[in-house]
């Protein structure tokens, strides 16, 4: 597809949008289901590429898994197929293959799982040559790096003779992640014990249960709907499938939302969105919800609220570089990402004398969330999204829902 050129709404907004379901969930229901032999009864399974993947490779034979730009596919799948003995070789896109691995394939090791690097140690492509176990029950892994590795671990955790217990090092980063995991199995039968305080987990040996699971939509999507009712003059949207008590940790959009100008109120069939007057700046610490980063970030620049972030420095290992292509793609709308204290404090503010000449755009470094999160400022002044199609990642309706509340056109 060639670049979209989104145009601000010419009437006030009145939507109801129904949400594509989440990845996260989806990508833990399918390997449960898959230890399960096959057996339970999932709805509402995503159409977003990296659970289309996740489910055709689950069913594959081949001995190349190629995941494409998936990072829980990959992780989940590597831990699935390392301790259901199989001989896979575990590939990616390009950047996959410079996102890191070490920690969960060091952890598999230690398991007994046979897994060589093909190129580069830490990295993959990797290959599997099956499972002997070692009889250990108990691991020490860091946790500050992505909960995805955890996660993995957590999966098939009740599938070895002895369970497992971890022992997380450092500040466990994405931890709503590392709770969805366990809710999901816990609803499948498996009595976990979390310990927050000395960040410990335990998973006793058990087979799970095929319990029938309905998936929720993606409140990592919703953020984008929030972000544009906030910019939007006027606007109220509807937004179908979302719960209040949710297992994802993006929820927590609801809250920071509220400073950016959205009121959410949960109706007996999602929430409802609507404006109220924003603050002049906020903080946030978005190591709990690291994607909704860049909603927040694009949302304030456009907004001329200052904005202070923590919590970041696993944006570095996605999709893309987020911080660099945040600073990169800002500055386009007149807005800085400046790191404040290394590593850790960033703000987002206005340059000052900016002026906007043309019609910004927006390159997307093969990330969805770039190309999600910019075309909400479309509410305010056109801008053109390069790449659109990446957003096949986690949201391939996205256009079509977008078109709603907007026009755009391809250029
Ligand atoms: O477990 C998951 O479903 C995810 C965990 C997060 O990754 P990290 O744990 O690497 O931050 C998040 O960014 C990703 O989109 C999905
Ligand atoms: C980081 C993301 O996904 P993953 O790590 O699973 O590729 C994301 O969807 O923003």
């Amino acid at each position: 597809m060639k670049s979209i050129l989104v145009h601000p709404p010419q009437k006030s907004i009145r939507a109801e949008i129904r949400l594509a379901a989440s990845k996260s969930e989806c990508n833990r229901a399918l390997i449960i289901n898959a230890l399960t032999g096959f057996e339970c009864e999932l709805s509402n399974i995503s159409e977003a590429r990296d659970s289309q993947t996740m489910l055709r490779l689950l069913n594959s034979n081949e001995t190349v898994a190629d995941v494409i730009d998936a990072g829980t596919t990959m992780r989940f799948l590597t831990a699935y197929f390392a301790v259901t003995d199989q001989t896979k070789i575990m590939t990616g896109t390009p950047r996959m293959c410079e996102r890191p691995i070490g920690i969960l394939v060091d952890a598999l090791r230690v398991l007994g799982a046979d897994i060589e690097y093909e190129k580069e140690t830490g990295y993959p492509p990797l290959k599997l040559n099956g499972f002997a176990y070692s009889g250990q029950n108990e691991i020490v892994m860091r946790g500050d790096v992505s909960s995805q590795y955890i996660s993995a671990l957590l999966l098939i955790a009740p599938s070895l003779p002895s369970g497992l217990k971890i022992n997380l090092e450092g500040e466990v980063g994405s931890k709503p992640y590392i709770e969805m995991t366990l809710n999901q199995m816990a609803h499948f039968g498996i009595e976990y014990k979390a310990d927050w305080h000395t960040n410990t987990i335990i998973i006793p040996p058990f087979k799970y249960q095929p319990h029938p699971y309905a998936i929720e939509s993606d409140w990592s999507g919703a953020s984008y709907w929030y972000s544009i009712v906030a910019l939007a003059d006027d606007a109220e949207v509807e937004l179908l499938g979302l719960k209040k008590d949710s297992l994802q940790g993006d929820s927590a959009i609801v809250d920071i939302m509220r400073h950016l100008g959205v009121e959410s109120v949960f109706t007996d069939r999602g929430v409802l969105l609507t404006k109220i007057a924003p603050a002049a700046s906020i903080g946030w610490d978005f190591t709990d919800c690291p994607d909704l980063a860049q909603t927040v970030a694009v949302c304030c620049a456009v907004k001329g609220i200052s904005l202070s972030l923590t919590g970041i420095e696993s944006l570095k290992i996605k999709e893309t570089d987020r911080v660099f292509a945040l600073q990169q793609e800002l500055q386009k709308l007149g807005a800085k990402l400046t790191e404040v204290e290394k590593d850790h404090l960033y703000e987002v503010s206005q340059i000052p004398g900016f002026e906007r000449k043309e019609t910004p755009s927006i390159h997307t470094y093969d990330d969805h969330r770039m190309a999600m999160a910019f075309a909400p400022a479309g509410m305010v002044a056109p801008i053109i999204i390069e790449e659109p199609g990446v957003v096949v990642k986690s949201y391939p309706g996205y256009w079509k829902d977008l078109s709603v509340v907007t026009t755009w056109e391809e250029v």
